[in-house]
């Protein structure tokens, strides 16, 4: 098991070096004032100027070992290409398996880059290894926030030590660590004197994801990879994490990027919504653009399936067909469009040809037949 950046836990084989750094120790409830050290944690994590990049994925490609085929290999991402600023909300929406998790994990270096770059802070991490690896992960500057809160976080830690933990896997002593995860409690809504002491089976699943929260961002992150943050909340516990994540991104300038199923709880919180099928980002652009107004035949898809999105299915989504099986995206041909088994527009071009992606502005398409309106300005960029 192991987790972030920073040393929480996953379930899964490549564990950073950093999980099994030493523990926080059983520290006392935090008694620091919370808005002293909110000034510190606002000093000290300056958002990225205006349009500066935090996370940049070019051409990205991620392939898991094929399982019993020596040297064989899944790719299950290709050709990813984002750009999220300090203090945006990035949006990743797709059906199960598409890749999102995937993609994040490759961020924090946990799944195998087979193809193009990662880059944080200027920094090239997917080029990372060994001990510049384990620096990066201690410096807790990227933290990935994991979907089930109670698989992830240690049972036998309190509240105050899963917070510190990361802190204390980056050497801080222990005096700072307590005032820093009181901070960090204080800032999702969670009072560390009153739930310091408790371990994670003694709280609610709500308490539960802001307690991952805190950890996350106790290491003042400039980028936060939130998977699922919500799916397993209540309306009143999910509106409030949303909320969280909207005051981080604007107090902090943390660039968030939020992993979700759900197109109306990106809808209240994400700037930017970028579509992935079958390991392929088929569309980006801003939020209000793509659900109302989408490009990819996909993405029209997606939109006429949300009920909050689209109640009446009378949009651009009703001209898509219901979900059909096709080949898997590993069989596509490189580059040749993974929806045309299912896409209504397709033909010949979509199943052979590499895709053409195009954008209008802000806003991007991986299709040979976007979906367009009259007053679309187009330009075919491949
Ligand atoms: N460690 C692994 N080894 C081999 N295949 C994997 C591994 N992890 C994920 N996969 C496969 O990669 C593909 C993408 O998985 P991923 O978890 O990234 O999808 P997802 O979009 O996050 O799905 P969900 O919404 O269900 O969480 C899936 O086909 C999955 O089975």
């Amino acid at each position: 098991m192991t987790v972030s950046a920073a040393g929480a836990r996953t379930p899964d084989r490549t564990a950073p070096a950093a999980a099994s750094a030493p523990r926080a120790g059983a520290d006392q409830p935090g008694h620091a004032d919370p808005a002293e050290v909110a000034a510190t944690v606002a000093a000290d994590t300056a958002p990225a100027p205006d349009g500066a990049a935090v996370l940049r994925v070019e051409g990205l490609g991620v392939s898991y070992p094929r399982r019993g085929v020596r040297g064989g290999e899944v790719p299950v991402l290709a050709g990813a290409d984002l750009e999220l600023a300090g203090g945006r909300i990035l949006g990743l929406i797709g059906e199960t398996g598409s890749g999102k998790t995937t993609l994040a994990r490759a961020v924090v270096g946990t799944a195998p880059v087979t193809a193009g770059r990662i880059t944080v802070e200027g920094v090239r991490v997917s080029g990372l290894r060994g001990r510049a690896l384990r620096e990066h992960r201690r410096s807790g500057r990227v933290q990935y926030m994991f979907q089930d809160p109670l698989r992830s976080l240690d049972p036998d830690l309190t509240v105050t030590e899963l917070v510190g933990e990361p802190l204390a896997v980056a050497g801080v002593d222990k005096r700072e660590r307590r005032a820093r995860s009181a901070e960090a409690l204080h800032r999702v809504g969670l009072d560390a004197d009153a739930l310091g002491d408790r371990i994670a089976a003694q709280l609610s699943g709500g308490q539960r994801q802001r307690v991952s929260l805190a950890r996350a961002i106790v290491t003042r992150p400039a980028l936060l990879l939130a998977d699922e943050p919500v799916s397993a909340l209540d309306a009143s516990n999910r509106n409030h994490v949303l909320r969280l994540l909207d005051e981080l991104r604007r107090d902090l300038g943390v660039a968030i990027v939020v992993i979700s199923h759900d197109l109306g709880s990106l809808a209240g919180v994400a700037d930017r919504i970028a579509v992935l099928y079958r390991g392929r980002l088929v569309e980006q652009g801003p939020t209000a653009e793509v659900l109302t107004r989408p490009l990819h035949p996909y993405t029209a898809l997606l939109t006429a399936s949300a009920p909050r999105i689209d109640r009446t299915g009378r949009g651009p989504g009703a001209r898509t067909r219901p979900a059909a099986a096709g080949p898997p995206a590993w069989a596509v041909a490189p580059g040749a469009c993974v929806f045309a088994h299912r896409c209504p527009f397709a033909d010949a071009d979509c199943r052979t040809q590499p895709g053409s992606s195009s954008h209008t502005g802000q806003r991007s398409a991986a299709c040979h037949h976007p979906i367009r309106t009259p007053s679309d300005d187009w330009e075919a960029t491949s």
